[in-house]
Formats: structure tokens, sequence, C-alpha cells
């Protein structure tokens, strides 16, 4: 805990070369209840290394407590505040910060968060009720530490998505039947191809389906749907579970574009069943266009 007190007066006399605060209005914001906030999150620490959070569940009653206990102790007289001194590693320090002639205007109280109860030394300065102090801290520790374990995995999560040497998990494919429906627990990884190649990383929704065109469902529309390539990254923190519906037609049924869509327009694919289809993909590589063979060759 740190107390940055108000310089007495005399202390101005240093402060000439001090600027007058500009506070910058683009401090990266992240909303640590909306789960799409990750990306926002590694874009500031990779530009800023800094963010602010709102919505962090800490709270407000345990920061307050704590708050007002090391006001307390601030306000208490000075030969008072050094019996809880000096601060190595814990205790009371007043002006000189570690032990090499660093010196500010500041008084701090340096804690550990793994005692169960406060020290000697801080126990006589809190007088009669040192373990009221103890619990303030012991709340607002926990509470801030399980926000900070949240950052943290937020930061992992998307950090796994970004780097995909030696990750992929399931490779890069189209899904061959009409629509597929994905249902996943809430462990990231599975990313989509845009038009110009680059991959999104689609956040994690335990509640919602993702649905998938597949290839089929881009014959019967001639093209007009795109199936949408995919791909899903391994994640080291943490198993991915998905249930795929896959929603596919029978066996001998003609995959072709519905006439009521094509209107007089060429078919872009020669008429094939599905199990020609999945004879031919099936002996393919996952990553392979799986449609290539059944495109019609339109002449130049
Ligand atoms: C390499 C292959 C795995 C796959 C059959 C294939 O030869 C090409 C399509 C692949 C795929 C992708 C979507 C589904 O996960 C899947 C079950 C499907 O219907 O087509 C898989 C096939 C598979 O894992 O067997
Ligand atoms: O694991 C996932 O979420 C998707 C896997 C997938 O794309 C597939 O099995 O076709
Ligand atoms: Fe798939």
């Amino acid at each position: 805990m740190v107390l940055l007190p108000k310089p007495a007066l005399e202390q101005f006399s240093l402060m000439r070369n001090i600027k007058p605060t500009t506070f910058f209005s683009g401090i990266p914001l992240i909303d640590l209840s909306n789960p799409d906030s990750k990306h926002l999150l590694v874009k500031a620490c990779e530009e800023f290394g800094f963010f602010k959070v709102v919505n962090h569940g800490v709270p407000l009653e345990f920061i307050l407590k704590l708050e007002s206990e090391a006001v307390k102790f601030f306000s208490l007289p000075l030969s008072e505040k050094e019996k809880a001194g000096p601060p190595n590693p814990f205790g009371y320090g007043n002006k000189s910060i570690g032990q090499n002639g660093d010196v500010g205007w500041v008084e701090y109280l340096l804690l550990t968060a793994n005692q169960e109860s406060i020290s000697q030394r801080l126990s006589s300065v809190f007088g009669d009720n040192p373990e009221k102090f103890r619990r303030a801290l012991n709340d607002y520790i926990s509470a801030v530490k399980k926000m900070a374990c949240e950052i943290l995995e937020m930061m992992a999560d998307e950090i796994q998505a970004l780097k995909d040497h030696d990750m992929i998990g399931f490779g890069e494919h189209t899904d061959p039947q009409i629509i597929s429906v994905l249902r996943s627990n809430n462990t990231s990884g599975l990313q989509i191809s845009l038009n110009d190649g680059s991959w999104l990383s689609v956040p994690p929704d335990l509640s919602s389906f993702f649905i998938n065109v597949g290839d089929s469902l881009q014959v019967m529309t001639n093209g007009r749907f795109k199936s949408v390539r995919h791909r899903v990254l391994a994640n080291s923190m943490k198993a991915r579970v998905s249930m795929i519906y896959f929603g596919g037609p029978p066996l001998g049924e003609k995959i072709a574009p519905l006439p009521s869509l094509m209107r007089g327009k060429e078919s872009l694919y020669r008429e094939f069943t599905w199990f020609e289809y999945k004879r031919s993909a099936y002996s393919s590589r996952l990553a392979d266009n799986k449609l290539l063979l059944f495109e019609r060759i339109t002449p130049s």
C-alpha cells in the first residue's frame, strides 16, 4: 500500500519544472464481463502494456474497507508507524525507497499476501483489532487475485490463438455437408478464414451454436453461399469439447444447384452424387478443395 501525501508547502518550490497534467483519453478500456475483450486486451498489451479494466468483479466493499484501513494506518503519528518499519522485506517505509539511496515524497506499507495473521510489528500498530486489518487485506487480495487470474487466462487464450505454429488441433478445411451446427465449451481455438486469407478467431460462447455452410450448400446455391474454411488451434491451457451436428444429404442424392436459384444462369458445377463426393473427399487431404473435381471448366 502506498500513500503519496500532499506535498508540504515548502516542497512546491522544488516543483517548478513539473508541467501541468494533461490526461490521455486513449487509454484502452477492457470490459472483463465481455469475452470479446480478449482481442482488445492483447492489443492493449502489445501497444501500451497498460489498460484499464471495468466490470472486474472485485466488490467495491472490499476496496473501500481496505482503503479505509490504510488511511487509518497512514494517519497515525509517525512514531507509531515507524514501529512497523523498516520495510525489509515487509513493513512501513517513509521517503526512502529500497536500500540504494532512492527517495520520494512517499509513505508505504509493504505486506505479504501469504500470511495468516499480521506480523508482531504490525499488530502493535493496529492496536486492539489487528485482525480486522488482516481480514480486509485477505478479502481484497483474494478478489484481486481472482481477477488477475481471469486476465491471465484471457491473455493465454488469445496468445495461444496468435501463435499457430505446431499448435494446429484440427487443420484447415471446409465441411462437406450442407450445414454443420457446432456447440463447444468455453475454450477458444476455432478460427475462420476470410477472403483475404487472414484468420479470424471466434470467441468461444458455450451458450450459443455456430453454423457452418458446407460444400454441399455451396453447390446447391451455385456458389452464392460459400462453405467456410475453418480450423481449430490447440489450446494448451484447456481442452476444447465440441459437439457438431453435420447435416448432409442421403448417399444416393444428386448434388446440384437448386433450379429455383439458377434463373437461366450457368451451373458452376457438374452433377454428382453425395456418394461420389464422399468417395473423392475421403481420399483427399483435409485442406484440399474437395469441390475442385466437380467444378465446371468454363471455356474462355
Ligand atoms: C481428411 C479427412 C477427414 C474428413 C474426411 C477427409 O478425408 C476430408 C473431410 C474431413 C471432414 C471435415 C469435417 C468433419 O470433421 C468430417 C467428419 C467430415 O465429414 O469431413 C471430417 C472427415 C473425418 O474426420 O473423417
Ligand atoms: O473442434 C471444433 O470445434 C470444430 C471441429 C471441426 O471443424 C470439424 O470437426 O469439422
Ligand atoms: Fe469442420
